[in-house]
């Protein structure tokens, strides 16, 4: 039923993919895979700032809504996002991987739980690597998953750090690890007085396929964040990225690897959790 529903929103909404990966990666950063994030009220994780460009909620309430029909309490949407993300990697090209179910809903959603717990794209190499340790991900497993950004898009202001605006509103760029034409480009579609609603391909290439053109870009300095580039710039990554960027199968299969260890951060089971009703709500 996840399958389904995630299939027939992603083909009226190419953008749903990219939304519902980003969306498990924030969910599971935050207090474990425990669908904290999809709780809405005045001081959840979705007021944060990192997390208010977030999508792809509809989907999971729909599937919720299908699957509360037919075996009513029994599917967390802990779980459903897990299963869309992994759908939706799969839809985008990707490799299929496997996902335990089992997940509790959480019943505790902060938004001064995010800060704290989630990456930054100004973030050296050090804090993301600091970071994801202490949610048990390896270095190998930021350089994997940060494959992500092969689908998918950005608001100007995500990257907006690497460049500088003059006293006539023209920007340039500030960061020597992007390549200037490049640089160009993303100045024509997001210039200083850019509308906030305005996006740019986190791929440049193939931002519809999830493939290994993520670790290309790296190599010919085309990562849209600093967060990206650093993993080129960096000897301790630049050999994952190497090898990611030559091989696709090694790629896809170390994704399936470093994939299941996110949704599994932090589960909640028995009286840890509970199967919401509403993935909005707690019961
Ligand atoms: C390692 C540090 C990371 C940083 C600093 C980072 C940061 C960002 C930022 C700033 C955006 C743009 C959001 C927007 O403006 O709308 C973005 C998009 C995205 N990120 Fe990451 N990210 C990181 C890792 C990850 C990981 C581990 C995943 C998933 C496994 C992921 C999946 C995505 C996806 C799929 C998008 C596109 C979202 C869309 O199309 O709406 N990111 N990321
Ligand atoms: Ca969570
Ligand atoms: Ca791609």
């Amino acid at each position: 039923m996840v399958r389904n529903t995630v299939r027939s929103a992603s083909t009226l909404d190419s953008t749903l993919p990219g939304k519902l990966l980003r969306l498990v990666f924030h969910d599971c950063m935050v207090e474990g895979c425990d669908g904290s994030v999809l709780l809405e009220g005045n001081m959840t994780e979705r007021n944060d700032p990192a997390n208010t460009s977030l999508g792809g909620f509809s989907v999971v309430e729909s599937a919720k809504e299908l699957l509360e029909l037919f075996c009513p309490a029994t599917v967390s949407c802990a779980d459903i996002l897990a299963l869309a993300a992994r759908d939706a990697v799969e839809f985008a090209g990707g490799p299929h991987v496997r996902v335990l179910t089992g997940r509790k809903d959480g019943r505790v959603s902060l938004a001064s739980n995010v800060r704290p717990n989630m990456v930054d794209t100004s973030f050296t190499l050090d804090e993301m690597i600091k970071l994801f340790s202490s949610k048990g991900l390896s270095l190998d497993d930021l350089v994997t998953l940060s494959g992500a950004h092969t689908i998918g898009s950005a608001h100007c202001s995500a990257f907006r750090d690497r460049f500088q605006e003059d006293s006539k509103g023209n920007l340039t760029l500030i960061d020597s690890s992007l390549d200037k034409i490049f640089a160009d480009e993303l100045i024509k579609r997001c210039p200083a007085d850019v509308s906030s609603s305005i996006t740019v391909n986190n791929d440049p290439e193939t931002s519809m396929l999830f493939d290994n053109q993520y670790y290309r870009n790296l190599f010919s300095h085309k990562g849209l964040f600093q967060s990206d580039s650093v993993l080129f710039s960096d000897g301790r990554t630049r050999e994952k990225v190497d090898e990611f960027s030559n091989n696709q199968e090694s790629f896809f299969q170390k994704w399936g690897e470093s994939f299941f260890k996110l949704i599994n951060i932090g589960v909640k089971t028995e009286n840890e959790g509970e199967i919401r009703r509403s993935c909005t709500s707690i019961n």
